[in-house]
This record gives structure tokens, sequence and C-alpha cells, in this order.
């Protein structure tokens, strides 16, 4: 897996990510959800830069001008809940994508530090052939993508896939190397040194799906 690591790199992404990582500022979840968003627009222009692009010749008001321009067919597809802002971010800049949606949350059994991952619901157009972006802002110990491949498998092979994340842990970074395709790429605005007994990532964030939507059942 190739891993970008955008936090190699000062730039206005570091204030975006302390933003979403503050106590305080986190608990106002419409800035939480448009800075997970704009972390979706950064991410996305620079996974924009390993597209293809071919020569296209674009007529202005008063001459024409060659570009290079992509025609790669995108797939967005995210890990509901806490996908959704990220999804929108890379929407915001490929026009042109396909939308999937995936349901996949960790069951805690009991008060039991384990969990499984259940996945549920998947609406995706077929995948042979394009490039899947999937999107989810956390990357704790990788099962949730682990059970998401699994999923993927029956809509088709696509041509390459892309994995949009905003914090990982080394640990789910590691396992999700080992489960996907050698040429997958992994965007990541952060990666955090540990997990705790329950899979959240340390420091991290806290748990990404209820500052975005609120605390469910
Ligand atoms: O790498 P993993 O250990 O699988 O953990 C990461 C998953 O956990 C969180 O989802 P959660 O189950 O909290 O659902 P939510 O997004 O609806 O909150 C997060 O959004 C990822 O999907
Ligand atoms: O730290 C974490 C790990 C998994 N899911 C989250 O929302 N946060
Ligand atoms: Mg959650």
């Amino acid at each position: 897996m190739i891993i970008h690591n955008l936090s190699e790199q000062n730039s206005v992404l570091n204030q975006f990510i302390s933003e979403v990582r503050d106590v305080h500022i986190q608990k106002d979840t419409m800035r939480f959800r448009r800075n997970i968003e704009r972390i979706g627009e950064v991410l996305g222009y620079e996974l924009s830069k390993s597209l293809s692009y071919n020569a296209t010749t674009v007529e202005t008001p008063l001459g024409s001008k060659p570009m290079n321009l992509s025609k790669d067919q995108l797939v967005i597809c995210s890990i509901l809940r806490a996908g959704l802002p990220l999804h929108q971010g890379l929407l915001n800049y490929f026009d042109t994508a396909e939308n999937g949606f995936i349901s996949a949350f960790r069951k805690h059994e009991g008060d039991a530090d384990d969990f499984k991952v259940i996945v549920n619901y998947f609406a995706a157009p077929t995948l042979t052939g394009k490039i899947l972006i999937l999107t989810d802002p956390m990357l704790a110990t990788g099962s949730t993508l682990e059970n998401v491949l699994l999923a993927l498998k029956e809509h088709g092979t696509p041509a390459a896939i892309h994995i949009v994340s905003v914090i990982g842990s080394r640990q789910g970074i590691d396992k999700v190397a080992n489960v996907f395709p050698d040429n997958t790429h992994l965007w990541i605005a952060a990666i955090d040194p540990e997990l705790n007994t329950r899979g959240y990532i340390v420091p991290g964030i806290g748990d990404a799906g209820d500052l975005a939507y609120g605390q469910k059942l």
C-alpha cells in the first residue's frame, strides 16, 4: 500500500486537524462536520495528483488552450456514519463521481472491549474498472475496512482503490496494508501512536460519528 501522510508537511490542514481534535472546538458539531468536509477537500486535491490525465483543447472566447484533464471514472464510497462529511468534501471537487454508501459499525458485545463489525447496507454502482475512493475518517484497528473490502467483492473489481482517512493508528494502517491490494493508496491527514482497550485511537479525536451526528443508542 502506498501511504500519503499529509502531516509530513505543515499546511492549513494543521488548523483543521487541530480543530477536530480540540476537546472544546469539536463540541460545535456544525464546525466539526465542516472541518471533516474541508479535510476531505484537501485530501481530494492531493489524491487528484495521482489520477490519469489526457491532453484536451479548451476553446476560450479569444483562442484555444491545450490542457490536461482527467477522465477517470471515480466512485466515492463512504462508510456510515462518520464517513459522510468526508464524502461531501470529495464530492465538492469530483463533480462527475458516482457514489456508494456502506453501513459498517463496530458492535461491542456488552461492555466487552472486543467488537464485531456489522456490514449490512451497501448501495453502490458496479466498481469494475473504476477508481474506488473509500472514505472513513478513523482507521483504528482496520477491521471495518477489512470487512468492507470483503463486501466490495460483490460489486466488481475496481481498477484501483484509494482510502481517504483523517486519523489512523499505526496498527490499523498495517492491518489494511496486509489485506488490501498492493496498488492501494492511503491518503491520511495524521497517524497517531496507539489504540486504547476499546479500539479508540489515542490521542485521536474521540468518536467521529458521535461528534458529527450525535450519540447513538
Ligand atoms: O478501524 P476500526 O477499528 O474498524 O474503527 C474504525 C471505525 O469505527 C468508527 O465507526 P463506528 O463503528 O464508531 O460507527 P459510526 O461511524 O457510526 O460512529 C469509525 O467511523 C470507523 O468506521
Ligand atoms: O478513535 C476512534 C476509533 C474508531 N472510531 C472512532 O470514531 N474513533
Ligand atoms: Mg462511532
